[in-house]
């Protein structure tokens, strides 16, 4: 890193904002900063008043620390946001952002970095990968090559002092990870992997030790230095943290109360009659005279914001701003910039899939749960169903019981997948807002990486389990042994079906296939709540209610030939209707049933229940139940591009 030297500080005037700094970064501009939100009221989302949370403001950042500090409240985060091209353009009522005299929208997000305030890393990844994926995806690959990436990486290390740290995981809630100042760093080394000349920062030293906070503003500090405009919201500093800051700018309530050299604050509000106790921090000052809990030698009837307007470091800014946009007219380049992505479509995939492994198998929880649970239910089925008869009446009981209960397990034993958008969704959006991947790049990460392994394997062995066990053949009723659940499942001896579930194979495949596409019919609907909302007891209702509903609708608790009319076509929404239709006609077809001197044929039943058992009588329970998941996860898709990337 090229540090340099900062050079006594200029006079007052228009350039005196300006660090002396071998590589000047960009200058940010903005005028007239007007932002109002409107807040949604009461349920039925009635929209309350405008309320202006930021009035008028208006600034010059140079290359620097330039700090925006205010009480809680203020409207730091907000002004931070707006001119990082982070907030919802529809509250900004007037005013203009111009980086180097050129206008700019939310564009500026993909030329800038910006820091969270809640560090968004993937906490089973280490220090090193989270910082390689980063550089993986924002580096050109036609530049970069893997070990020049390698060498990126390696050197942010060693500028942000992560050598120690560099291969330990970031840490999860059941991972013990690296410190929250590591954290904070490694943060800031996802963003300057692309090297930007501008870098925002929400907060930095929230939540961190004052050391810890000192040593990162101490960084920022240095980077600045090479040539960086750094511009950061900030609580309440101390005094060797805040004598670092090169320009401030001090909020209350949405206006400007002070903008200008950090150094030169102090003075200002002794000039109007504040005077700053022996031994106080100067950043403690300053909040204690805007929430007016110091007062003023010279009252007036004027307020601080006002007092500001009249100054002459408000008037410095607005020279300032006339003679960067007055020399010429501000440039649209940067609007018309469309987003772009520095890696292509397959390399992105690539990528982020192998992430998505990584963190599944570090973070084995849910699959060697989702595996326990299905197996767990094959057994508990296979024992209860064992040796399934075929007289008259238990035969039809125990088959139609058997499989309800299945498809039960199958659509209620996904109820997990809720969660998979949910948990990710601040890291998704940082992500995809931040240029890192497409929308579809994620989507397909999950459905390749977390959906087969996790939904679909467990099923073909919850399937070979449970069928194999109550299916059995007359000529082998012995005591339940291991050794016999495996021999049924490796081969059934005999073919003549005297009790058990039909035992040609492709039978067992139709079955495991209905197994599948019902189990990823239920994923496919959890997939669309979780992209959908983003809490979890939102989630949990939304997911909950369809699935009873589908389950009374199924066919088994109700007879859905002798349903009202106008009720009875909810049926055609049922999971659970197509699955236990698929599987009957799968088993029934061809069987014959004996009781007494009754004997009743499989085709018997399923035309008493209503049901087409011709070859595309079964078919199309498989056509209707993959509509259903394309439908949902097309849906999954458009929800998670909808959602909000606006702060
Ligand atoms: N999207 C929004 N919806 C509703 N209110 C908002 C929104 N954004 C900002 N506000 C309100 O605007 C005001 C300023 O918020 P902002 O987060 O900018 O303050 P802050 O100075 O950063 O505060 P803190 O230090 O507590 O983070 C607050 O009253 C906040 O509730």
């Amino acid at each position: 890193m090229d540090l340099c030297e900062i050079k006594a500080r200029p006079p007052l005037g228009t350039n005196n904002m300006q660090v002396d700094v071998k590589l000047p970064g960009p200058t940010l501009t903005f005028q007239n900063i007007h932002y109002s939100i409107r807040e949604n009221r009461g349920p039925c989302r009635r929209r309350g008043p405008e309320r202006d949370i930021l009035k008028s403001v208006s600034g010059i950042m140079k290359t620097g620390l330039n700090a925006i500090m205010g009480a809680t409240g203020s409207g730091k985060t907000s002004l931070l946001d707006v001119i990082a091209g982070r907030k919802d353009p529809r509250g900004l009522r007037s005013g203009q952002v111009l980086v180097d005299n050129m206008v700019v929208t939310s564009d500026l997000r993909l030329m800038s970095a910006y820091v969270v305030q809640d560090d968004i890393l993937m906490g089973t990844l280490t220090v090193r990968e989270n910082l390689l994926f980063s550089a993986n995806l924002r580096l050109p690959r036609k530049q970069y090559s893997t070990p020049d990436k390698k060498k990126k990486v390696q050197s942010i290390i060693q500028d942000l002092g992560l050598e120690d740290c560099a291969d330990t995981k970031i840490g999860t809630e059941f991972i013990r990870g690296v410190s929250g100042g590591e954290r904070k760093r490694c943060s800031i080394g996802m963003e300057l992997i692309t090297s930007p000349a501008l870098l925002f920062l929400d907060e930095p030293t929230t939540g961190l030790d004052s050391n810890t906070a000192n040593s990162i503003i101490a960084l920022l500090h240095r980077l600045s230095r090479g040539g960086r405009t750094i511009i950061f919201s900030i609580h309440q500093p101390r005094y060797s943290i805040f004598r670092l800051f090169d320009h401030l700018t001090l909020l209350h309530k949405g206006e400007t109360v002070y903008a200008g050299p950090a150094a030169e604050a102090m003075g200002y509000f002794q000039s109007l009659g504040y005077q700053c106790e022996a031994f106080n921090n100067p950043a403690d000052f300053f909040l204690d005279v805007t929430n007016g809990e110091t007062s003023s030698s010279n009252p007036t009837d004027k307020s601080l914001a006002e007092l500001y307007r009249d100054s002459q470091y408000s008037t410095a800014v607005q020279e300032g701003l006339k003679s960067i946009t007055g020399a010429s007219e501000p440039s649209s380049q940067a609007k018309t910039r469309a987003p772009s992505y520095a890696t292509t479509f397959f390399y992105q995939l690539n990528v982020v899939c192998r992430r998505t492994l990584l963190n599944v198998l570090r973070n084995p929880q849910t699959s060697y749960a989702q595996m326990a649970l299905n197996i767990f239910f094959a057994l508990l089925i296979g024992l209860i169903y064992f040796q399934m008869p075929m007289t008259l009446p238990e035969a039809l009981q125990n088959r139609i019981g058997a499989f309800f209960f299945l498809i039960i397990n199958m659509v209620f034993g996904n109820l997990s997948a809720v969660e998979l958008f949910i948990n990710e969704r601040a890291i998704f959006v940082h992500e995809n807002s931040g240029g890192y991947y497409r929308t579809s790049v994620y989507f397909l990460s999950k459905v390749f990486v977390d959906l087969l392994p996790n939904r679909v394997l467990p099923i073909f062995i919850f399937s070979s389990i449970s069928y194999y066990m109550m299916g059995k053949n007359a000529n082998f009723s012995r005591p339940i042994s291991y050794g016999y659940v495996c021999f049924c499942f490796l081969c059934r001896p005999d073919h003549t079906i005297k009790s058990g579930l039909n035992p040609a194979f492709t039978r067992f495949l139709c079955f495991a296939l209905t197994m599948s596409l019902v189990s990823l019919a239920g994923v496919g609907l959890a997939f669309l709540v979780s992209a959908s909302v983003s809490s979890f007891a939102m989630a949990n209702i939304l997911i909950a209610l369809p699935f009873v509903f589908m389950m009374v609708f199924g066919g088994f608790l109700v007879n859905l030939n002798s349903m009202l009319n106008w009720l009875s076509w909810l049926k055609w929404a049922s999971i659970f209707k197509y699955g236990l239709d698929a599987v009957t006609i799968n088993e029934m077809k061809g069987l014959v049933f004996e009781g007494g001197n009754a004997t009743l044929t499989g085709e018997m039943y399923l035309q008493s229940q209503g049901i087409d058992y011709s070859v595309w009588g079964f078919w199309q329970n498989e056509v209707a139940l993959l509509g259903i998941i394309l439908v949902c996860m097309t849906l999954a898709y458009v929800q998670l591009r909808r959602i909000n990337r606006w702060k």
